[in-house]
């Protein structure tokens, strides 16, 4: 069994000095209310993300995450600020960037197979039939769908369609992916095993990603880095987390080490003292 050894916590917050692919930069989003007061949601978030990063978001329900998401997404418009990928500007949804919901958000007119083509015909205008075809086929087949893949969304599973999303978001080839807490609605051992199934894939073929989450543990399994938010409103990042060890990553093992034990805690106690300060 892969052994872990006690390294100390790297806790930082702020922009990082590291190869910025993303980079979010004194983001401020507030949405205007009916007395003419604005309600500020994000305010100040400064983060920087590498192309081949897993970043996990955590904080406490309503304090902004999926608002976060959706700004780099380009689903909405930062109030101030700016956010870049690979240098440019983000101010729409784009194909470089794919985002995976909790709710699967599949046509259920279409099959599985059809759902991911969908996407390939919208995107790989310039792939012919036969690509086409071997993309949809080989992304099937990397989430072990290939069974299934002539059955309708409301014939499948929640775990099979959560797969079928991903699929289909990996299937463009995008250079980041966006998810937005994927694994919440499976039982356990569905959600295990679709972790493992999202990391093999990442690990094979290394891109940005942005997972939010509520769960700790698969914070601390799935990602590099750990951005932790203080609460709304006015929300902004309270501490970055460096997760310190090597993928791949061996669950059992991981989880007896004291590295483990001590993130695990670190990430509690801030989510714990921004509740209490909510009471
Ligand atoms: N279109 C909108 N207009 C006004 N307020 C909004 C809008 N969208 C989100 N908000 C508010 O912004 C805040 C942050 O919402 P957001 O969904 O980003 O939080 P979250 O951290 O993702 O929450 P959860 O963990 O519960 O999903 C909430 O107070 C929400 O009510």
């Amino acid at each position: 069994m892969m052994e872990y050894t006690s390294l100390p916590i790297n806790t930082q917050t702020g922009v990082l000095p590291r190869t910025g692919f993303l980079e979010i930069e004194n983001l401020v989003k507030s949405y205007p209310t009916p007395d003419k007061d604005n309600f500020v949601v994000l305010d100040g978030v400064n983060l920087t993300i590498g192309e081949d990063e897993y970043i996990s978001v955590i904080g406490h329900s309503g304090c902004g995450k999926s608002t976060l998401l959706k700004i780099v997404a380009g689903l909405e418009k930062a109030t101030s600020g700016s956010v870049r990928l690979d240098g440019k500007e983000i101010r729409q949804p784009g194909a470089e960037r794919m985002m995976v919901f909790q709710n699967y958000s599949l046509l259920p007119w279409l099959t599985v197979r059809e759902n991911i083509r969908l996407a390939v015909d919208e995107v790989l205008k310039n792939a012919n039939r036969a690509e086409k075809i071997s993309i949809v086929n080989q992304h099937l087949a990397m989430v072990n769908l290939t069974a299934a893949a002539d059955k309708y969304p409301d014939e499948i599973s929640g775990g099979m369609k959560q797969r079928v999303g991903i699929a289909r978001a990996l299937a463009i080839r995008p250079k980041m992916l966006l998810m937005d807490e994927p694994f919440g609605a499976l039982d356990a051992l569905t959600r295990g095993k679709l972790q493992r199934q999202v990391l093999d894939i990442w690990e094979n073929n290394r891109q940005a990603v942005m997972m939010i989450t509520h769960d700790v543990d698969e914070a601390i399994y799935m990602s590099d880095r750990i951005v932790l938010m203080t609460n709304g409103p006015a929300a902004s990042i309270g501490e970055i987390l460096e997760v310190p060890f090597e993928h791949p990553r061996d669950r059992a093992a991981m989880r007896n080490s004291k590295e483990y034990f001590e993130l695990r805690n670190h990430a509690l106690n801030f989510l714990d003292r921004y509740f209490a300060q909510d009471e």
